[in-house]
């Protein structure tokens, strides 16, 4: 359980010299290790006190940090992150995760081989939903889905599909695409591995239901990176989804992208141009879409992505409260996954219900 205002820096024992902070600090302890969270001038610190051993470490930190700032609670959950509430902050960033041991941070502690936590921003409503991003070859899904995977790492992971197509230069196996023998795919289709597969630009592609359980087993949420066709068909399927379609600002504006990426033959980008027509039309006519947004300017376009029009407006409880506001006396406390916030005003009170 975490308290503000907690403890100031210059109280810590341990030898460890943290005197340069100036900010209040919290501590919570989560099995043998102790985490304090300060807030500097510019950014959220954290370091970490192994209570076997009494050594501290500064940990690599993950993910988009929090604002600084210096009413904020928190309390540790399911032994794996500290959830931390921001006093006085708008609705979509009262809440955030410091991820300490979920199965993303342990990966990722093996990865460096260091000591590691990842910032994740809370988020009420649909959280889980995958997401499903379709859009014209060369609009920019995956410029877009990759400035998501890089300022949210443990929150989101991607479906990596299953194609016929041969890699492109760059591309990994298993990383991209699962590179696939056409007959093998087909054999596995048959069999039932997959959600949806389509016929794309004349190869094979689709997604199986391994890639999709990769990444919920994982704790994130899934994005699939897909075409028209196969979102009808993850739309006709039990999964519950986000669609969103991503449209270019002009075809002449696609031609130029697909030409200037050199990744296809001649060929290829003609037909695929060709395929871009029809697809746009049923991405703005069919339906299926939740979202539709114009990647004209690309930082504008993610914005929208991230914020206004498709992943947290669709995540957010209408009903939410408006922020969080943290008077000086209360507490914070987790229990069976519930976040308990104690203090004197009917506001709070509601603020913590509807946690
Ligand atoms: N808003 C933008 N303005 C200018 N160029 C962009 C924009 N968004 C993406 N691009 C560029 O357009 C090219 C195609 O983008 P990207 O590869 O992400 O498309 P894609 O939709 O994933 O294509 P595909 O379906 O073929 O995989 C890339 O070279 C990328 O850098
Ligand atoms: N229906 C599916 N479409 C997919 C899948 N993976 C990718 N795609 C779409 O294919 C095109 C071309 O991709 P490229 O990597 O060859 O440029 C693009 O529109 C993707 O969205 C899938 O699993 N199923």
């Amino acid at each position: 359980m975490g308290e503000a205002p907690a403890f100031y820096a210059d109280n810590l024992q341990n030898g460890f010299d943290i005197k340069t902070i100036k900010a209040c600090e919290t501590s919570i302890s989560i099995q043998c290790k102790t985490y304090v969270i300060g807030s500097s001038d510019d950014a959220f610190v954290v370091r970490i006190c192994d209570q076997t051993t009494g050594n501290w470490v500064i940990p690599n930190i993950l993910g988009t940090k929090p604002k600084p700032g210096k009413g904020y609670s928190a309390a540790a959950l399911n032994e794996d992150r500290i959830v931390m509430i921001k006093k006085g902050s708008s609705s979509d960033d009262c809440i955030w995760f410091l991820e300490v041991d979920t199965p993303y941070v342990k990966e990722q502690k093996q990865i460096l081989g260091a000591e590691v936590v990842a910032w994740s921003k809370g988020v009420r409503g649909n959280a889980e939903a995958p997401i499903v991003i379709s859009g014209p070859s060369g609009v920019g899904k995956g410029t877009l889905i990759s400035k998501l995977m890089e300022e949210f790492p443990s929150m989101f992971g991607f479906s990596v599909s299953h194609t016929t197509r041969a890699p492109r230069g760059m591309e990994q196996d298993g990383v991209h695409y699962h590179f696939t023998e056409r007959a093998v795919m087909e054999k596995d289709i048959k069999d039932g591995k997959f959600l949806e597969f389509a016929s794309v630009h004349g190869n094979l592609y689709g997604t199986s239901i391994e890639a999709v359980e990769v990444v919920s087993d994982s704790g994130k949420r899934c994005i699939l990176d897909i075409d028209v066709q196969g979102a009808r068909s993850v739309r006709a399927s039990p999964l519950d989804a986000v669609f969103v379609f991503i449209c270019p600002p002009s075809m002449d504006e696609l031609e130029h992208r697909l030409r200037a990426r050199a990744t296809e033959s001649e060929e290829q980008i003609l037909k695929r141009l060709r395929n871009a027509k029809a697809e746009i039309e049923q991405g703005q006519s069919s339906g299926i879409f939740d979202h539709i947004l114009y990647n004209d300017n690309l930082e504008e376009c993610y914005q929208s992505l991230k914020d206004k029009h498709s992943l947290t407006s669709s995540m957010t409880n209408t009903a939410a409260p408006l922020g969080i506001n943290l008077p000086e006396e209360h507490s914070v406390s987790a229990m069976d996954s519930k976040i308990i916030i104690k203090g004197g005003t009917a506001e709070l009170e509601n603020a913590s219900k509807n946690l």
